[in-house]
């Protein structure tokens, strides 16, 4: 199952919005096969491991075969895979995790049960759920993983007093930054840092074989038609509070597409936001905003991961990671849990989550 999670590691750049799914089938005579997800619309990873087989001359009755996804039962773009298991004769299917997805869960291991195969649920379950934790949190709470990636100075400084931020952290922070843009299916950003930065928030640093949507939460429709943002490859997704028909027209003709979201005092409503990009098929968002919007999802609960970067250098007075309070006790502080603290070229990648969201 180990070598099936690698497998499914292969997939996440590509496989949005399906999970990336791994796969090893031993044959009853010689070496594993191997298979995992291909791009949407092609081989799910058990019918990419049997394709191999055929293509290799392997027989693959009486074979077992782990898989890091429960697998499919219904016709998607693709053909169902527990039905191909079952015409491929195999005697055992070990399943990591179960689907997600309310409206096939169990469907696919009552399949093969049927057809007399043995089926085992559960090994590995956490890391294969880890995998996929973008789609789990779709499927099972309708909005996408929220992962804020935050690129600070050690005394926590992400912009000087005059705004400018460029750069804090060094070439190998910001590249690693980029790979966690590219699994993401949607990066998102506040008007304030677009109006700032002027960013383009695409995946340049890595080689990606699909770009992700960009996001931007823009409550009067400030975004200038000018923005590099709207000129580098990818599309736009502007969420607004308010309509101004003249700012809409110049943006979508510039490709952006604007979806109004109003939501109390003026603002984007953050929550409904976030339903409307799970529908969209976003599994991970992609957060890489300003102190103030960084706040607002804060305070509003919505924040299921940090991805923070850590220069080794002081920045004195400026702009803080995230803007709420002040806490009138330290009881109120919100704790975290560091998953990982690694160094990254100068830099160090601390990723941390909030209570109730270590594990999906
Ligand atoms: N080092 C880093 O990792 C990064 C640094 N930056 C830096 O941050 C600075 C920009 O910060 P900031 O101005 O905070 O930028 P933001 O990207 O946070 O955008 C701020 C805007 O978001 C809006 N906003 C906040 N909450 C909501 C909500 N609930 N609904 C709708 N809109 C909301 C605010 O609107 P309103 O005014 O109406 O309240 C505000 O204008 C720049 O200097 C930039 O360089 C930016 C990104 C990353
Ligand atoms: N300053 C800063 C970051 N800033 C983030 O990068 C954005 C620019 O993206 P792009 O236009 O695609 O290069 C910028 O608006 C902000 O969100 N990132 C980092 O990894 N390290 C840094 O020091």
């Amino acid at each position: 199952m180990k070598r099936a999670l690698e497998e499914a590691h292969r997939s996440l750049w590509h496989a949005p919005p399906n999970p990336a799914v791994g796969c090893v089938l031993l044959p009853t005579a010689g070496a594993p096969i191997l298979g995992h997800t291909q791009p949407p619309g092609h081989r799910h990873a058990e019918a990419d491991a049997l394709a191999r087989a055929r293509e290799l001359g392997v027989a693959t009755a009486g074979a077992t075969v782990f898989v890091t996804l429960e697998p499919c039962s219904h016709f998607g773009r693709t053909p169902p895979c527990a039905d191909a298991l079952v015409e491929a004769r195999v005697a055992r299917v070990v399943v990591a995790v179960q689907d997600p997805n309310p409206l096939v869960a169990g469907r696919g291991i009552e399949r093969l049960r049927a057809a007399g195969i043995q089926v085992e649920v559960g090994l590995l379950d956490r890391e294969a759920r880890e995998i996929n934790i973008g789609f789990f949190s779709r499927m099972v709470r309708g909005v996408p993983w929220v992962r804020m990636k935050i690129a600070a100075s050690l005394d926590g400084r992400t912009a000087l007093d005059n705004g400018r931020s460029q750069w804090i952290t060094g070439a190998a922070a910001r590249a690693d930054g980029h790979a966690w843009r590219a699994r993401a299916g949607a990066v998102l950003t506040g008007i304030g840092t677009v109006l700032e930065d002027d960013p383009r928030l695409d995946v340049r640093e890595v080689e990606t074989p699909r770009q992700p949507l960009r996001v931007i939460v823009d409550s009067r429709l400030e975004t200038p038609p000018g923005a590099r943002i709207l000129q580098s490859p990818g599309s736009v997704l502007i969420y607004a509070a308010q309509d101004d028909v003249v700012r809409r027209a110049a943006l979508e003709a510039r490709g952006a597409e604007v979806a109004l979201c109003p939501g109390p005092s003026g603002k984007v409503d953050l929550s409904a936001m976030l339903r409307d990009l799970a529908r969209r098929g976003i599994n991970e968002l992609h957060v890489e905003a300003g102190h103030k919007l960084n706040g607002s999802l804060l305070r509003e609960g919505l924040v299921d991961e940090f991805l923070i970067y850590l220069a080794p250098k002081l920045l004195g007075l400026g702009r803080e990671m995230l803007r709420f309070g002040p806490l009138q006790s330290l009881d109120e502080a919100v704790g975290l849990r560091f998953l990982e603290v690694q160094p990254v070229g100068e830099d160090l990648r601390i990723r941390a989550r909030p209570p109730g969201r270590e594990r999906f």
